[in-house]
Parts: C-alpha cells; sequence; structure tokens
C-alpha cells in the first residue's frame, strides 16, 4: 500500500500506471467489496466528495464521511490512526495542512489519499492530465500557462509539471509568483504560444487585468483549451463569453474523476500488484 499525497512522491510511469488502471476501470469491479474507506470532507465540496463517494459505490465498497474538523480533536493523531486502521482500508482527507496527511500515513498502514491541501490537489491534478491525454495530441508536449496567484492550485500545476515533465508559465502580479515557474505578469504576452490555460479564483487587485476572456485565448496556440479550477467565478477570473465558448473544454472534462480517484484507490491498496493483474 501506498499514499497518495504528493504527486512528486511517484515516477511518471507509476502515474502512467494510475492511468491504464482507469482506462480499464471496468476489469476491477467489486475490488472493494467489504472495504470501507473513511472520508474527511468539509461541506463546500462537491465535485471531489461526489464523485469519491460514488467511485467507492461502484467499486462495491462503503463510505463513510467526517467533517476534517473530526481531526483536531485533542487525542493525538497517532491514537486516532491507530484504531481508525482496524477497521478502514483507506482514507481519503481534504486538510488544509499537508502535514496532517503526512502524520497519519507514518500513523497507519492503510493508504492515505490526499482530496485538497493548501499546498496541493493531486487528485485533480490527475484527473485533468488524463481528460488532457484523450484530447491533445501530446499532452506533455503542449505549453501549460496558469493564470492566479500562488496558492494551493498553482502549487499543484507546478507539482504536477515537475512529476510529468511538462511546461508550465505563469501569469500574475510578480509579487503573487510561485517559486521555481517563470512568471510573466503581462497576460497578452503570456498567453501567447500557450495550449492549455488553467486558472484559478484570485485575489481581488488582479481580478480585471487578469480576467481569461474568448478575446485573449484567441491569441493563444490554434486549438487551446481553457481548464479553469472549479469553483470558477464568471466576471473574475474568467469571462462569461470564455465559459460559453469552445475554448471552455466544458463540465464533462472532469468526469475523469471518477474513474481517475478510482484508480489512485486501487493503486493505493494494492501497490505494485496492481501491475501484475
Ligand atoms: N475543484 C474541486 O476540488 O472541487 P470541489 O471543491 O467541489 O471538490
Amino acid at each position: 500500500m501506498q499514499s497518495f499525497i504528493r504527486l512528486t512522491d511517484f515516477k511518471k510511469e507509476e502515474l502512467f500506471e494510475i492511468f491504464r488502471i482507469a482506462d480499464n476501470i471496468e476489469d476491477y469491479k467489486g475490488f472493494l467489496n467489504g472495504k470501507t474507506v473513511v472520508m474527511f470532507f468539509p461541506s463546500s465540496s462537491i465535485r471531489t466528495r461526489v464523485s469519491f463517494e460514488k467511485g467507492i459505490y461502484l467499486l462495491g465498497g462503503q463510505s463513510i464521511l467526517f467533517d476534517p474538523s473530526t481531526l483536531d480533536k485533542k487525542e493525538d493523531l497517532k491514537d486516532v490512526c491507530g484504531y481508525l486502521q482496524n477497521w478502514a482500508d483507506a482514507v481519503v482527507v481534504r486538510y488544509k495542512d499537508i502535514d496532517l496527511l503526512d502524520r497519519m500515513s507514518k500513523s497507519m498502514n492503510i493508504p492515505v489519499i490526499n482530496a485538497l491541501t493548501d499546498d496541493n490537489h493531486p487528485c485533480e491534478m490527475m484527473s485533468d492530465l488524463y481528460s488532457l491525454s484523450k484530447i491533445r495530441e501530446d499532452f506533455l508536449k503542449d505549453e501549460y500557462l496558469f493564470v492566479g496567484a500562488s496558492g494551493n492550485i498553482g502549487k499543484a500545476w507546478k507539482e504536477a509539471a515537475d512529476a510529468f515533465c511538462f511546461s508550465l508559465t505563469q501569469s500574475c502580479p510578480d509579487k503573487y509568483s510561485i517559486q521555481g515557474i517563470e512568471n510573466i505578469a503581462d497576460l497578452r504576452k503570456a498567453i501567447s504560444g500557450k495550449d492549455i490555460v488553467c486558472t484559478d479564483s484570485f485575489p481581488k487587485d488582479m481580478a480585471q487585468e487578469y480576467q481569461v476572456t474568448k478575446e485573449l485565448m484567441e491569441m493563444a496556440n490554434s486549438n487551446a483549451v481553457l481548464n479553469p479550477c472549479p469553483p470558477f467565478y464568471r466576471g473574475e477570473e474568467v469571462s462569461e463569453d470564455v465559459i460559453d465558448s469552445d475554448f471552455f473544454v466544458g463540465y464533462e472534462f472532469k468526469h475523469s474523476l471518477l474513474k481517475i480517484q478510482q484508480a489512485i484507490l486501487i493503486y493505493c491498496i494494492c501497490g505494485m500488484q496492481v501491475m501484475n493483474l
């Protein structure tokens, strides 16, 4: 078993193995029969939680949901985990502090799967890249642009670029730049030559200057796509017209969350054994 906390904990071929499991998800029917996945999600999560719950149900498993504040008990986390592993086969955690996930992983012999922290969002990145792998000629040769401030989604894109080795540029005021990525503060210059434009909600002082519009997307490479991280806000980081245009990859793009999160659970519970199935 292996936890799924950072993409950079995995070799590229291991991440592609998760894609392979997702491609063949029908072969894993009943994989979670008799198994329980304990999930910690705040009420704000819609997409990640629904797709995890549905994915566990379709694999024959049971999910039990707690609010993440349950992990803030006075009881030592090691003791919570020591008991939990008696009945759970994996845990899925959305929590601000990634250190808590690392501590849970060290305290249990079951996988801990990161469903968003203040540092990253590895399941969402895997789903986006899997979806892109299906619609782009070679998604690793595309030029990626992240429009937004340093935050969990921007850092998640950097982590994904490091793990999969693709080219990523950021566009934001210099004060919001992410260490280790080129920042082109002028969005008009930054978008030129890009294939995949990603956004996150951003601080109010970025709103107008950095709003991705249809006119701006027309300055990117032909066949460029806009992949905003939901929840996105029309009229803030993205214009109404760009969301209603063909540049927006659409709601169905996130359909892959279901398969990919199922594949992550399978991979993490089985580890290398799945490669021999
Ligand atoms: N993007 C994302 O993680 O969506 P939810 O917060 O709705 O799960």
